[in-house]
């Protein structure tokens, strides 16, 4: 049987040129931790709606999703014995809020994209969000 998949949202300030990417901090375990705000797939359901729904909950925003975080491992991150994730671009609608699974958030760049401490997992995929958004345009 396959992992369960997560997806994270990589939301950016400006799609047609992207310098900033939303770092989420975990309120609940692992609390502190720094991540891509997103979650569980559930069944039935796609990559796109599980994120729009997850956004929705989670930061009070609606997004869009442009497309997805390409790797030369075929875009999916391992978690767990369980788990991988996929990232994807998303622009959206107004200002994130912390509703409850986060108390913290901050808008990173290719500089600054190290400075948090993120969940182990996410950060292989760091070089290739830091080089997007070095290099910009998000829409090709
Ligand atoms: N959202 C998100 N989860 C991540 C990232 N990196 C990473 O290892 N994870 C892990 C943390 C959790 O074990 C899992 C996501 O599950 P979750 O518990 O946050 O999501 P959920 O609300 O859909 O799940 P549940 O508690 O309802 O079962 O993926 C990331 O960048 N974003």
């Amino acid at each position: 049987m396959g992992k369960q998949l997560v997806v994270g949202a990589l939301i950016v300030d400006d799609v047609e040129n992207p310098s900033h990417v939303l770092a989420a901090r975990r309120s609940t375990p692992p609390a502190g931790k720094w991540e891509f705000p997103g979650g569980k797939v559930e069944e039935g359901e796609s990559a796109q709606a599980a994120l729009a729904r997850e956004i929705r909950e989670e930061l009070d925003l609606s997004v869009r999703v442009e497309r997805r975080l390409e790797s030369s491992a075929g875009g999916r991150w391992p978690i767990s014995a369980t788990l991988e994730m996929e990232l994807w671009w998303c622009s959206a609608q107004g200002e994130p809020r912390p509703v409850d699974s986060h108390d913290q958030l901050r808008w990173l760049d290719s500089a600054t994209l190290g400075d948090v401490e993120w969940l182990p997992s996410d950060r292989a995929a760091l070089p290739l969000i830091a080089d997007r958004l070095a290099r910009r345009p998000l829409r090709q």
